[in-house]
């Protein structure tokens, strides 16, 4: 699938080099793979982790020979990334896009061009290949386009096609879900530690229990409400501990977070900030 590919990867910070760990040597040999960052620092990190691709800070030079261009700048750093690499783009290259927020068809005309343009919305587990990213095809993008994005992104997790009004949606839930699971375990943490654990114990025992949970969903299919009617004796522990979460509106609370970042989702389009 990738035999005559060559990969630009353009602003390869922690989202691009997520997903450089995962095609190198698999999907793509390092020696089709160029990689940019602005800062001489940055450089010099991707030439330590990745001795054998080619990196610069010339984007025009990157996407000279590319045939897939992935864009992981942050949305406000795109506009010299683009004014660099307009005049240079090969017509056919299909760009990946994951910046967050920003429509296939802004970027089309941004970059003033039609080339097959794809959106990814990946989140940061894709670090470790147990990333989520959710794909959807812009207008001049074509099944094999979307089939190739998405097997990039399936060598470092799972991988869905949206369409591209739910990617909005899909960056309030998974692709800045890994926020609020942190943020869950620093305070599971820290009940741990105020009923007199040891920190070290209860950051372990705290990170197991939600990769154990989520483990649990994933291979039994089950609904979370039966597992949770699993662990709750009549009388017992965890449901006294579930009626005080119920009682302060934890569920609410997560359904108007996610709104509140599909809401910044869909303003990062419009705005650039
Ligand atoms: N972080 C996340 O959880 C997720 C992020 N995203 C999206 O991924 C994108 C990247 O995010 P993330 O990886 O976190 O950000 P990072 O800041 O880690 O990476 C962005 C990189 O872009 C580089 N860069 C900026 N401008 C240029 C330029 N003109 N030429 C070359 N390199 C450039 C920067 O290099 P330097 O540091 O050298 O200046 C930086 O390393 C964003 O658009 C975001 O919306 C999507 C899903 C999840
Ligand atoms: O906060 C952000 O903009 C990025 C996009 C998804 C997760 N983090």
């Amino acid at each position: 699938m990738f035999n005559d590919h060559t990969l630009a990867i353009l602003g390869a910070g922690s989202i691009g080099q997520a997903l450089l760990g995962g095609l190198i040597g698999d999907l793509l040999p390092p020696e089709r793979i160029i990689a940019t960052r602005r800062s001489e620092a940055g450089q010099a990190a991707l030439r330590d982790a990745y001795p054998d691709i080619q990196v610069t800070d010339d984007n025009a030079a990157a996407v000279a020979d590319a045939t897939i261009v992935l864009i992981a700048c942050k949305p406000y750093q795109r506009t010299a990334l683009f004014d660099a690499i307009r005049p240079v783009l090969n017509n056919d290259a299909l760009v990946i896009s994951v910046l967050a927020g920003i429509h296939s068809d802004t970027l089309a005309r941004e970059l003033d061009s039609t080339n097959p343009i794809v959106r990814a919305m990946p989140n940061t587990p894709a670090l470790v290949d147990a990333g989520a990213t959710a794909l959807a095809a812009g207008t001049t993008a074509t099944q094999t386009h979307l089939d190739l994005a998405t097997a990039m992104f399936e060598a470092v997790g799972t991988a869905e096609v949206v369409s591209e009004k739910q990617m909005d949606a899909v960056t309030g839930l998974s692709g800045s879900g890994p926020a609020y699971v942190f943020m869950f375990i620093e305070a599971l943490t820290d009940a741990g530690v105020r009923q007199g654990l040891p920190r070290d114990v209860a950051a372990r025992l705290s990170t197991q229990t939600v990769f154990g949970a989520a483990k649990l969903t994933r291979d039994s299919g089950e609904h979370p409400a039966i597992l949770r009617d699993g662990v709750t004796t009549p009388g017992g522990t965890a449901i006294a501990a579930v009626s005080e979460l119920e009682a302060h509106g934890l569920r609410t609370m997560i359904i108007n977070a996610v709104e509140t970042a599909t809401r910044r989702s869909r303003e990062l389009n419009e705005s650039d900030e």
